[in-house]
């Protein structure tokens, strides 16, 4: 039976990156994705501004909505301090198995819990699931439309602290107008838009970082 593209990606970590070593994985996804498919990863240029919000925040506690192949799960947990942990949630049962087999290949299993399932019904199950009290980042990257209601259910669930910081790729492409609109304007975020591409292309697209002042 035809492979997928998501199992392709894996068999080219498996065959070009060295076990243990995150940095070769990253590596090995991103000229998979330039030379062979492109694939939906945050990818290496918007994937440096990343790099670079992360280590500024150092956060212990991180969200991601939208695993898919566990690219930016992988790039994000290379950079914590020993006992941080991320939870990434992904919808996609097939997206899951191929990102826990990414994620295993750089080492990285034990800082990075992998959920399965809708954002909606997951974040208010957090607390009590897995003892989180707030996160210190949060990187959106899942439905587009799913942003700005993911983003008021973090407010509501109290698991957005003075500080706390949002970082959500795709507000330009595919876009996510609702969402922008509410981080720029809202009173309770400094929002700041940080202009790349979209992964792989010369596209515009872009992240945009906001501070949640609580
Ligand atoms: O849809 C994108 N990403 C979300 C996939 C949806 C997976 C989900 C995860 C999850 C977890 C919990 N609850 C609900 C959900 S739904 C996406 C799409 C493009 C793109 C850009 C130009 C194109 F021409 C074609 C695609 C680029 C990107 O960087 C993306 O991130
Ligand atoms: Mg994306």
């Amino acid at each position: 039976t035809q492979s997928t593209r998501p199992q392709r990606l894996l068999h080219a970590v498996q065959k070009n990156a060295t076990r243990g070593d995150p940095r070769s994985v990253v590596k090995a996804i991103d000229n998979f994705c330039r030379q062979k498919e492109w694939a939906m990863n945050v990818g290496d240029e918007k994937g440096c501004i990343l790099d670079s919000v992360v280590s500024e925040v150092n956060p212990v506690t991180v969200l991601e909505l939208g695993t898919y192949c566990g690219y930016s799960t992988v790039r994000i947990a290379s950079l914590l301090p020993p006992r941080a942990k991320i939870i990434t949630l992904e919808f996609n049962p097939d997206y899951a198995k191929i990102a826990r087999q990414v994620i295993a290949w750089a080492g990285l299993e034990d800082k990075i819990q992998v959920v399965e399932g809708p954002s909606g019904e997951w974040i208010p199950k957090m607390k009590e699931q897995f003892g989180v009290k707030t996160f210190d980042l949060v990187f959106l990257d899942h439905w587009k439309d799913r942003y700005l209601p993911d983003t008021k259910l973090l407010e509501d669930c109290g698991l957005l602290r003075k500080g706390s910081i949002l970082l959500a790729d795709n507000v330009i492409c595919p876009g996510t107008p609702d969402y922008l609109e509410y981080v720029r304007n809202s009173p309770r975020y400094k929002s700041q838009y940080f202009k790349s591409h979209l992964e792989y292309t010369k596209a515009e697209d872009g992240l945009e970082k906001s501070v949640f002042l609580g």
